[in-house]
């Protein structure tokens, strides 16, 4: 998400999500339209808080304080990818085959249902049993944690056999048990992004998929992702897809040729 766009009508962002958009089990559809619900509505009221416009413009504060602030604003806030971007990542994630995917930034876990549907039937599909095909999951905020597993269970089993949530910071949990991955959602704090990538990165298979979010945003924080990802000889092919504040799409493609 990003403060700097105009709000959309919760209504409309929502209108995209259609029974052929995704396979899901009608309740996991009708848990994912609620809970879409929530989350355009704190985004539409965070958008129009007079306390953020005032923080937004307050030079004061120096850098612990504006990463209180925000911490503290965020705590109790879905921030969940938008119903298309969605919709985009769950089809490309099914195209695409993915069994193991790192989701970094978790929240209360709407992503992370798409991915685990996609995960899923790819898994039914190629007949890799449930322990062959997951999501790893990521998130810092216990109470989000907490609640993210509800959300799983009330989905069922289609979903939640699918996902491991790895509590804590994500730049700790994720230096070990790291499968070869062949899908990452950054939905992160965008200065985490690199450090993650990093650790990543030595899993990541050839052709992987990296989507980022809001990497057109305004004062999106992701200079040295799209540095790394976008220099001379880098090993990705990338794009900035145009959905509101983009949505990064990259490819690992170490060792291919250019002739
Ligand atoms: C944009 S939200 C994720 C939304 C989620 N992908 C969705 O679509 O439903 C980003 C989340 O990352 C979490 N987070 C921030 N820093 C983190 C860190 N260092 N380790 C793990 N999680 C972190 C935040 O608490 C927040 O819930």
């Amino acid at each position: 998400m990003s403060f700097a766009a105009e709000p959309n009508p919760p209504s409309d962002a929502l209108d995209v999500l259609t029974k052929s958009a995704i396979k899901a089990p009608a309740h996991v559809f009708d848990l994912l339209r609620r809970l879409h619900q929530l989350s355009l509505d704190q985004e539409f009221a965070l958008k129009n808080d007079q306390t953020i416009q005032k923080w937004k413009k307050n030079t004061d504060l120096d850098a612990a304080q504006r990463k209180e602030f925000f911490d503290n604003l965020m705590r109790d806030k879905f921030i969940a990818l938008t119903p298309d971007k969605s919709i985009f990542m769950y089809n490309l994630a099914r195209a695409s085959g993915a069994l193991n995917i790192v989701e970094c930034g978790t929240s209360y876990g709407v992503s992370t249902i798409y991915l685990a549907l996609a995960v899923g039937q790819n898994a039914a599909q190629k007949g890799v049993a449930a322990g062959g095909a997951k999501v790893i999951a990521t998130e810092n905020e216990p109470s989000k944690a907490k609640q993210a597993r509800k959300y799983w269970e009330e989905a069922g089993e289609s979903v939640e056999r699918y996902i491991e949530l790895r509590e804590g910071d994500l730049t700790k949990t994720l230096q070990a048990d790291l499968p070869p991955i062949d899908f990452v959602l950054f939905d992160i704090w965008s200065p985490m992004v690199m450090p993650t990538l990093r650790i990543l990165e030595p899993k990541l298979k050839p052709g992987a998929i990296l989507l980022a979010d809001n990497t057109a945003a305004p004062g999106n924080g992701y200079g040295e992702f799209l540095s790394h990802i976008r220099g001379d000889g880098a090993p990705y092919t990338d794009m900035t897809l145009p959905f509101q504040d983009g949505l990064e799409m990259a490819v690992y493609s170490p060792g291919s040729s250019t002739t």
